[in-house]
């Protein structure tokens, strides 16, 4: 089986969404009730995804952070997860802004994004309908998933941080061609520069 180079994960939305109990959901399968807010933490973790091991690294942002540690943890990362709380419509307000922010701190453009509506399981106050989270997703292009950190039975949690290792995998193979091509170009420029030379 092929090993992959390591994939950097960063988790961002509004404190309180659920980051934390997603992560550890991703890393344990497990839930847990209480958390202290999240300073800032990062883990590591090895999973198995179309068979080939992907390293990742993923980095659980505090939800209060200022928007200079919001940037330098953009420029860290390699993907991103955009989370929003179904029952707090002001979660939801904040995924644009933040995938903005994404887009002025990030080069080339178009970063690998994941959005995901947490708490399904609490449908009865929801807040922000599924259509809304679809058609938000569709304007980022990304995928999107709506999950419970909570009751997670289907494994959409880990179905949506393996679509984004894959996400991150496709762009990298995608910018490693771009710079290959454009690395002959260059070759074969100065191999023609020469040969005009020695002909003039
Ligand atoms: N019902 C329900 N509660 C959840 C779910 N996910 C998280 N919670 C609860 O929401 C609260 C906040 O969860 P955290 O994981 O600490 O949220 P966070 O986004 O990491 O918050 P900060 O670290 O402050 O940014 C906790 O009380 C969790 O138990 C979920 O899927 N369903």
């Amino acid at each position: 089986m092929a090993k992959s180079p390591e994939v950097k994960l960063a988790i961002f939305g509004r404190a309180g969404v659920g980051k934390s109990a997603l992560v550890v959901r991703f890393l344990t399968r497990r839930f847990i009730w209480e958390y202290d807010p999240t300073l800032e933490s990062t883990y590591r973790h090895q999973a198995n995804i179309d068979d080939e091991v992907v390293t990742m690294e993923i980095l659980d942002t505090a939800g209060q952070e200022d928007i200079q540690q919001k940037e330098g943890h953009m420029r860290w990362g390699d993907g991103f997860i955009i989370v929003y709380d179904i029952t707090d419509r002001g979660s939801f307000e904040e995924v644009a802004p933040l995938r903005s922010l994404l887009e002025e701190v990030k080069k080339p453009k178009n970063v690998p994004l994941v959005l995901v509506g947490n708490k399904s399981d609490l449908d009865h106050i929801r807040q922000v309908s599924t259509e809304e989270g679809e058609r938000l997703a569709a304007e980022m292009a990304c995928a999107f998933y709506e999950c419970s950190a909570c009751a997670d039975e289907g494994g959409t949690v880990a179905e949506a941080f393996h679509e984004l290792c894959r996400e991150v995998r496709r762009r990298k193979a995608v910018q490693g061609k771009t710079r290959r091509r454009s690395s002959t170009t260059h070759v074969k420029q100065a191999i023609n520069k020469m040969l005009t030379k020695i002909s003039s």
